[in-house]
């Protein structure tokens, strides 16, 4: 069993909640990585001998980051529907049907090609867990094979059928497709079920119809997610938190009552906010302070998609999320990592402590706050593994 030590950090960042602000940071440590497991952290004087020895030179080092909410696979192209969108038109979900005309022409290779490319994009921004919805098929071949391909490289993939009603269809048929043969040849693929709950949009669904989707998935053996509460006040938050979903994605438009139903639920649901969406579609950033200072449990994720945010930079999403969402920036970055794990339910990511996985990136700067302070920069120098 080979074994690394990183060492030479100006700050160790681990998340681990131990200190007053939750990041968890160490000055002077070292870390021992093996087997792709974190087998040691300790003060760098004091570190055991290793294989081999990383010296990261004064660069700080993190908890890689968890992208818990991501459409990375789809064909097709709709910058024109953002150049519209960028002066003045507004957004409904209508260009979906254009991404998912686009996706059933692409081969396995093509999509296998185009989410290279993007996965790519991601690790080098520094994100080690991606999870990838379907969502652009719409009819069962196309659903299915979107999820075979994004097991290929994630075991955190999101069967989405319930994307929108594909046009030309009858509502009625295309949930009782969905929600049987759909959901019969997409779930062997599949960890999660999602539902684009959203009554303001004509194209996606209703309370009733998310319902009966997520009810369907989780006997089908599925958790549940969310898409809530992103073009309007809807019903999305409060479905999430009666079913037990692990995530509400979007958050834009909270009450009162959503903020209080997310903080009593905070054990079980997560809110994640996905504020490149609201970046490229000119919806008003959600009110993230009041949720976190009611005690929501709260995640950041890119959303990568063609529609309504084409970036998977969570290093943008963090300076969003302080720019915009007035999150600090620990705020910002535990949402990034162990809120994207907690949106997961997974506890082998988002922190660096002895026994979890070894993703583990580097940043080119001395501190954490450069994440923020240093806009669009490309300072992810390193990821583990
Ligand atoms: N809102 C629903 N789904 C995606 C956008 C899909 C698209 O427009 O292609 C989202 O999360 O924003
Ligand atoms: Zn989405």
């Amino acid at each position: 069993m080979a074994s690394t030590l990183i060492t030479s950090m100006s700050q160790l960042v681990t998340c681990d909640g131990t200190d007053d602000d939750g990041l968890g940071i160490r000055p002077d440590a070292a870390l021992i990585v093996e087997d792709e497991r974190i087998a040691w952290i300790g003060a760098r004087s004091a570190a055991p001998a290793a294989d081999t020895q990383v010296d990261v030179d004064g660069r700080c080092v993190l908890p890689a980051f968890v992208d818990s909410h991501t459409h990375l696979i789809f064909a097709g192209d709709r910058s024109a529907e953002f150049t519209a969108r960028m002066s003045g038109q507004a957004y409904d979900g209508g260009g979906i049907d254009v991404t998912v005309a686009a996706t059933r022409e692409a081969s396995d290779d093509e999509l296998r090609e185009l989410l290279q490319l993007r996965l790519t994009r991601a690790r080098v921004q520094g994100s080690a867990t991606i999870e990838i919805k379907s969502g652009y098929g719409l009819d069962i071949d196309t659903e299915a094979r979107m999820l075979r391909l994004a097991r290929e490289v994630t075991d955190e993939t999101t069967f989405l059928g319930a994307h929108v009603v594909p046009a030309n269809t009858d509502r009625r048929d295309y949930l009782d497709e969905v929600t049987g043969p759909m959901l019969a040849a997409c779930a062997p693929h599949a960890r999660w079920v999602d539902v684009f709950c959203e009554p303001n949009s004509p194209h996606a669904f209703t309370e009733d119809e998310s319902r009966e989707v997520l009810q369907a998935g989780r006997a089908a053996g599925l958790d549940l997610r969310v898409h809530g509460n992103q073009l309007g006040y809807g019903p999305g938050v409060q479905l999430a938190c009666e079913l037990g979903a692990a995530s509400v994605d979007h958050c834009t438009y909270l009450s009162q009552r959503d903020i209080d139903a997310l903080a009593d639920c905070k054990d079980q649901t997560t809110a994640t906010f996905l504020p490149g969406v609201e970046f490229s579609t000119h919806e008003p950033y959600p009110d993230a302070r009041r949720l976190i200072d009611a005690g929501a449990s709260v995640a950041l994720a890119s959303d990568c998609n063609p529609g309504t945010c084409y970036s998977s930079a969570m290093p943008f999403m963090i300076q969003l999320a302080v720019r915009e969402l007035k999150m600090t920036i620990a705020e910002a970055v535990l949402a990034a990592t162990v809120g994207g794990a907690r949106a997961l339910r997974r506890d082998d990511i988002g922190r660096i402590a002895v026994g979890r996985r070894a993703h583990v990136a580097v940043l080119d700067a001395p501190s954490i706050e450069h994440l923020a302070y240093q806009i669009g920069m490309p300072l992810v120098s390193g990821l583990t593994p």
